[in-house]
């Protein structure tokens, strides 16, 4: 890990050297290999120590061309400062990686028989089937054939609809993300197919949460089903961090996500004339 080294002040730039009264520092990249002939360095600027911005000088070949930029007040050029943040914004991503991995693998008490909440592991299963997408296009599509109203028949055909879109954007984003399911989980999953082996975001998070605002939406439903709905929702994500299947981070994502996704089948939402109107042209 490179230190920082402190920098004689009256030097415009260069390699770094030791010693110095007024405290100008200057710091080796955090993010890129050491190489003098063409990475910058950054140099603490700024009268007061605690308060200076940091700034990156040049390399040697651009030192020449524009001397007052080593030392300007005006500050760094654009480009330079914006070679700064990805460092920082990298730390700081790694940061996050390091507790959503810490905290999913602290909360993965059911990921096997023998964890510590092993004995929880067949009733938190039973909610990833609840929450699979096959139980849920299979109930629909029954409910759809079965309804002899029009509405309960739109309303069925939408959520077919939306039910199809999820598993469609989910596993575009698995196959683009391609993050890996923890190294806790045993696949021991209920029906998967190819994207599936991967872990964000978790499809089971953004169906209970689409389905979750599906139902409290278009059903009629009584104050204590609607939260039975809600805590449905809630668990079906939780069950996923338990059981070892996805990060927490996963999860977060797909509620979000399936939030989202409810909008777009409220926007995409099939009315039966215009269902008539597309069955009518394609026949
Ligand atoms: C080619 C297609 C459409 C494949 C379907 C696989 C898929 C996207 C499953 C959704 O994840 P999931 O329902 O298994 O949930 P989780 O990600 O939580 O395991």
């Amino acid at each position: 890990m490179p230190s920082p080294k402190v920098k004689n002040p009256g030097r415009s730039g260069g390699s770094p050297v030791l010693g110095s009264s007024n405290g100008r520092y200057e710091f080796l990249s955090l993010t890129k290999p050491l190489n003098r002939s063409s990475s910058p360095h950054l140099q603490r600027q700024g009268s007061d120590p605690t308060t200076a911005r940091l700034r990156v000088s040049e390399s040697p070949t651009r030192r020449r061309g524009s001397s007052s930029s080593t030392g300007s007040a005006s500050g760094p050029p654009e480009e330079d400062t914006l070679r700064l943040n990805p460092s920082f914004i990298r730390v700081a991503l790694s940061s996050l990686l390091a507790i959503d991995l810490w905290t999913s693998k602290r909360l993965g008490v059911c990921a096997c028989e023998d964890s510590s909440w092993g004995s929880m592991r067949p009733l938190m299963k039973l909610v990833e089937i609840s929450g699979h997408g096959i139980p849920w296009l299979a109930g629909t599509a029954y409910c759809l054939y079965k309804s002899d109203s029009a509405a309960g028949q739109e309303v069925m055909l939408n959520l077919l609809m939306g039910l199809v879109l999820d598993l469609v954007l989910v596993a575009i984003v698995k196959a683009v993300v391609r993050r890996r399911r923890p190294a806790h989980n045993r696949m021991d999953m209920f029906a998967t197919f190819s994207v599936d082996c991967y872990s964000f975001p978790s499809g089971h998070a953004t169906r209970a949460a689409m389905c979750g605002r599906f139902l409290l939406t278009h059903l009629v439903l009584a104050a204590p089903l609607r939260v039975l709905v809600l805590l449905w929702s809630c668990l079906v994500g939780l069950s996923r961090v338990l059981l070892g299947r996805h990060n927490v981070t996963d999860v977060m994502f797909g509620f979000w996500m399936g939030y989202c996704q409810y909008n777009l089948v409220e926007m995409l939402w099939l009315s039966p004339q215009t269902l008539q109107t597309l069955l009518g042209q394609l026949a």
